[in-house]
């Protein structure tokens, strides 16, 4: 089942371990209507256990999962979703695996690129660098919220901004089009995940 896409995604940080599910169960609580499992240089086995474990946080309270990279990990633990990046498999590839009734994102920083995922059959976009980050590295040069808003206005799917993106700069995001944001830091860095997540609802609610 193809779950509605929401307007704010957590991200889990890399490590997928205790405390990150620490900080999906106050994100979930707080009402994150997204969760995206994204965890990097783990076994399969590991990120498996992990995504499992994400999801069993998450139905209970309707929350679509989505697993950042792996369509494998993601139909194998009965997530609603797969966000696939240019390192990734194909998106269409994916699509051929995963079925129609699976969520694919992919991620794009200008409209060429955009359009090109949307005729692949992405379901959403994850638009960015919108700005600088420590998150993660080797990212191209921030696109801003005019190189988020370029891609908004291209193409008919929601573009998630991602990068950088704290509650104070959500506004001009989605009045440059965005749909919604996707975080990492906002949320996995704060002393408490669900204020944090709160506060980014808030945002979201008040730019409508
Ligand atoms: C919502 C969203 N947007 C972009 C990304 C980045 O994905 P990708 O380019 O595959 O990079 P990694 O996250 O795999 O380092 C994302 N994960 N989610
Ligand atoms: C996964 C990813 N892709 C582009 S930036 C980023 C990390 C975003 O992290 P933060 O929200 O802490 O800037
Ligand atoms: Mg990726």
């Amino acid at each position: 089942m193809t779950s509605a896409l929401g307007r704010l995604h957590v991200l889990t940080d890399a490590d997928g371990g205790p405390r990150a599910l620490a900080v999906v169960a106050a994100a979930v609580a707080a009402g994150a209507p997204v969760v995206q499992v994204r965890a990097k240089g783990c076994s399969d086995r590991v990120l498996h256990d992990f995504a499992r474990a994400v999801v069993e946080l998450c139905r209970p309270a309707g929350t679509t999962v989505l697993v950042n990279d792996r369509v494998d990990v993601a139909l194998a633990v009965g997530a609603d979703g797969t966000h696939l990046g240019a390192d990734d498999l194909p998106l269409a590839a994916a699509r051929r695996v995963a079925g129609p009734g699976h969520l694919l994102g992919g991620t794009a920083r200008d409209p060429q690129q955009a359009r090109q995922l949307v005729a692949e059959g992405a379901d959403y976009l994850g638009v960015g660098p919108a700005f600088a980050t420590t998150t993660k590295t080797g990212l191209p040069d921030p696109i801003g919220v005019a190189g988020v808003g370029a891609v908004a206005a291209a193409v008919p799917v929601p573009v998630i901004a991602i990068s950088g993106v704290t509650a104070a700069r959500v506004g001009e995001l989605i009045a440059a089009g965005a749909t919604g944001v996707a975080v990492v830091g906002a949320v996995t860095g704060a002393a408490d995940p669900g204020a944090a997540t709160a506060e980014l609802l808030r945002a979201l609610e008040d730019s409508r």
